[in-house]
Order: C-alpha cells, then structure tokens, then sequence
C-alpha cells in the first residue's frame, strides 16, 4: 500500500449556491423586499461580527451564468456551526427569493508534500493562519472540485510517497507563478462531499483564473490526474453591489 499524505486540516467550509426566484421578487411589494433585505443585512452584519472576532470567515459573491445567482462561502470551526448558517438562512424572509442551486462540505487542508521535516507544522505561524484563512475581498472568485483519478493506469493513490512529493512540487512552482495575483484556497472533501477537494481561488483579475487553471493543465498532476467538476465563477457582492442587484422597494 502506498503511504497516505498526511494532513493539517483547519476551519470547515460551506460553498452554499443560490438562485434567485425573480418571479417572486418582482412580485413581492416594496415593504416585502425591504423586510427581505433587512434580513439579509442582519445576517451579513452576524457573519462579519464572527469574521471580525477570528472565530471564522465568509465570501458572498454573485455567479456569472444560470448555474447559480450568488455564492455564499462560509468557515467556521464545526460543521454544527455551518449547519445553524445554513438554517438561519433557509428560515430569513429573504431565502423565500431564492432556490437551492449546489452546495458543497468540506474542511480546508494542508499535506504534508511540501512539510520540511522534523519541524512541526502547527509551530509555523504562516501554516496555521492558512488553516483558519480570513478570506480575501477580491474581485472574483472561482470555484470547482475536483478528484485525482484513480484509473488502472493512471493512479495517484498508488503512487509512492517520493513520486507525489516531486509531482507536487512541480504543482507549486507553477502556483508560485501567480503569487499577488491569485490566492488559493484548497478543502478536502473525501467522506463530505461528492468530489476529492474543493478548489476556490480569488483575484481582482478574473483572467488570472483562466491563466492559472490553463497552465496547471499542462502539469502532470492535473495533465493526467486531475478530474474537474462545474466550475462557478463570480464577482463580489459588496453592499453597493447587492443593491444594484437587489434594489431596494
Ligand atoms: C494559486 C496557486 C497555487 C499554489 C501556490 C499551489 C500550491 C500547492 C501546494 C504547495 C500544495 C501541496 C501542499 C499543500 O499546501 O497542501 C498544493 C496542494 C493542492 N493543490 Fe495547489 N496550488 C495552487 C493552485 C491550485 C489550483 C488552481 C488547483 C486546481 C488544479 C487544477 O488543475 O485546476 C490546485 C489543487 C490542489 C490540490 C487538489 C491539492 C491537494 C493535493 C493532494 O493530493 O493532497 N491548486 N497546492
């Protein structure tokens, strides 16, 4: 048996996508989506307050095409704590606009590829604070799952150790690239979800996802072993952005 990479994991994430029920509101009257609105804003104002408090971090993004109209992207330190957002949500005026487009679990990690050895990860202040990410406001946002195939050929599971380790690194470099301009946030998602990982990137330059994700094609890691799901990508839904989306009765 190959020797399974170990991992560092950190806070838990939810990628919660949803439809807007436009038929809806534009039926409802001024003082219904006022209400709906002001639901959302308290919402918004309690997951900023955890933010702020370092007890987790979110993302609200609206998504650019029919799979989704926004994305919320909550971390917390328990999947109970993920679960109550997602129900306080389901249970606002406001979710009674929307409709459940995807969603996906997982939990943000770190392998030990890159570990230098004999020195304990959770030592490294710059390791811990990936755990526990306070995410970026970037313009956009991208994200997909993704697996690492286990074909009779092309097999990452049975590769050794020293051969992921190298293929990893070849990985890195290539992300190494994109530093400043993309910040990556990589969540295992075996046992949760349907995919191996969840990959969710930020930049203020939305080419920079094509760019990256393109050059990665060409690397061995995703040439050969990677499998991708949907890909949503959007913009960030500020304040002033989400009432032009969502305007105000
Ligand atoms: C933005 C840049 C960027 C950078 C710098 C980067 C670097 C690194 C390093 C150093 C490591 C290994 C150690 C660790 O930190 O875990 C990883 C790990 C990982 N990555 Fe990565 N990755 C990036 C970006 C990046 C992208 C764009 C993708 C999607 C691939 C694609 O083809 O669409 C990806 C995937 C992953 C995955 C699924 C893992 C876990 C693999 C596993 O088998 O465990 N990743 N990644």
């Amino acid at each position: 048996m190959s020797e399974a990479a170990q991992t560092l994991d950190g806070w838990y994430v939810l990628h919660d996508l949803r439809t807007i029920d436009w038929q809806a509101w534009n039926a409802a009257s001024p003082a219904e989506k006022n209400a709906a609105l002001d639901e959302l804003a308290k919402l918004r104002s309690d997951w900023t307050a955890v933010e702020e408090r370092k007890e987790g971090s979110f993302a609200f993004y609206s998504i650019v095409g029919q799979k989704a109209d926004f994305l919320l992207m909550h971390l917390r330190e328990t999947l109970a704590e993920l679960n109550e957002i997602e129900n306080a949500f389901n249970r606002s005026a406001f979710a009674r606009y929307t409709t459940k487009a995807y969603s996906y679990v997982s939990v943000v990690e770190l392998s030990n590829y890159m570990g230098a050895p004999g020195v304990d990860p959770m030592q490294v202040p710059e390791i811990a604070a990936r755990l526990k990410p306070i995410l970026p406001k970037s313009k956009h946002i991208c994200f997909y799952p993704m697996n690492k195939k286990r074909n009779l050929q092309d097999n990452w599971y049975m590769l050794p150790m020293e051969e992921r380790k190298t293929l990893m690194r070849s990985h890195g470099m290539i992300g190494r690239g994109y530093a400043g301009k993309v910040k990556q946030i990589i969540s295992g998602s075996v046992g949760f979800d349907d995919w191996e990982w969840g990959v969710t990137l930020f930049s203020d330059d939305a080419l920079q996802f094509k760019k990256l994700v393109y050059e990665m094609r060409f690397d061995e890691v995703s040439a050969r072993y990677g499998e991708f799901g949907s890909f949503f990508v959007g913009n960030l839904l500020s304040e002033e952005a989400l009432s032009r989306l969502l305007p105000r009765g």
